[in-house]
């Protein structure tokens, strides 16, 4: 009898939606009630996935924990999870949840409108956490100790179960809004101070009810309603990193925009990258502004 392979041991884990995005593109000006001819495509997508692909491509080997069908199109998204350097050993597969989807139409004028259907990662719950308590990854009793990217398309409920439950607590959280829709699920990271949350100044704004002006003072404010650890962005201006022993705050580099979505995921995954190689905190907010700034500008972000 043939052995299946012992899964890769993974250096990160990447919680959160692994799905497929369709977008339909037109190099046309759009509005409501548009039918215009362009191009529609499919390629994997979801916060977790995009910062699990980010990561690879700057020489980790991440892990993805999210719930995905048995269905063609579940079987086909694991493939290129694969393909793209993703462990996909740890997904929980489920036998009648459909794989999810994410559909965005963007136009000349830029994003008309998206929805995000991640309703079969809500209905798997807890489920995609088996590993974690089972003693796969971890358990109760031996907590996972890694690096953990987080993303808030997870019910309120179970971000909130991984915000007190001692299984998580050694775990080094690093937790990112999937939507300004979906800002406020982060709130139990603030309320139980766990975890460092990577947010952009209009989710900073969401989180805190109040308007900001800086990425300084909205790292202050998050901290004052109990975060642990903030990073907070704002496109060309500055950036900060603070928590309780300070704060850092920094400009990115000048450079010609050519492209700004994924500005925020290339941020994190070159941040926790930084930090994993062991770059101070200083050094790593900077490695992180250069790394955004060059995949902003267009070229190839390593
Ligand atoms: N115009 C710019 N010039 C230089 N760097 C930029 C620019 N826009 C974004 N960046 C880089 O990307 C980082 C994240 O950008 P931003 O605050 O816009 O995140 P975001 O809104 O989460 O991005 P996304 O477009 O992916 O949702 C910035 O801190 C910066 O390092
Ligand atoms: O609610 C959500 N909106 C958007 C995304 C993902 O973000 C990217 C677009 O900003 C895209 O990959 C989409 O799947 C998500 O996972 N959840």
């Amino acid at each position: 009898m043939t052995q299946a392979p012992t899964p890769a041991t993974p250096d990160i884990l990447c919680i959160g939606s692994v799905l497929w995005d369709i977008i339909g593109r037109s190099n046309l000006e759009m509005r409501v009630g548009s039918d215009v001819p362009g191009r529609i495509t499919r390629l994997p997508g979801g916060v977790a996935m995009n910062i699990a692909m980010t990561l690879a491509r700057f020489g980790m080997r991440p892990a993805a924990l999210s719930a995905v069908g048995r269905d063609a199109e579940g079987n086909e998204l694991v493939a290129a999870c694969a393909q793209l350097g993703l462990i996909t050993d740890h997904l929980y597969r489920s036998e009648d949840l459909p794989t999810d989807r994410y559909m965005a139409i963007e136009g000349a004028n830029g994003l008309i409108a998206a929805i995000a259907d991640a309703h079969s990662l809500e209905a798997a719950g807890d489920k995609i956490l088996r590993p974690l308590l089972d003693g796969t990854l971890g358990s109760e009793a031996v907590p996972y100790t890694g690096p953990v990217a987080l993303d808030g398309n997870l019910k309120l409920s179970l971000l909130t179960e991984i915000a007190t439950h001692p299984a998580f607590d050694k775990a080094d959280l690093r937790v990112a809004p999937a939507s300004p829709g979906k800002a406020e699920r982060l709130r139990p990271f603030m309320t139980h101070s766990r975890g460092t949350l990577y947010v952009n100044l209009e989710e900073a704004s969401i989180l805190c009810q109040e308007e900001f002006s800086s990425s300084a003072e909205a790292a202050d404010a998050l901290l004052a309603r109990g975060a642990a650890r903030v990073l907070v962005t704002d496109g060309g201006s500055s950036a900060t990193v603070a928590d309780q022993d300070g704060s850092c705050t920094q400009a990115p580099p000048v450079v010609t925009v050519a492209r700004v979505t994924g500005a925020g995921d290339t941020f994190m995954a070159a941040h926790i990258v930084a930090e994993a190689r062991g770059e101070d905190r200083d050094t790593a907010l900077a490695s992180a502004l250069r790394a955004a700034a060059t995949y902003v500008s267009g070229e190839p972000p390593v």
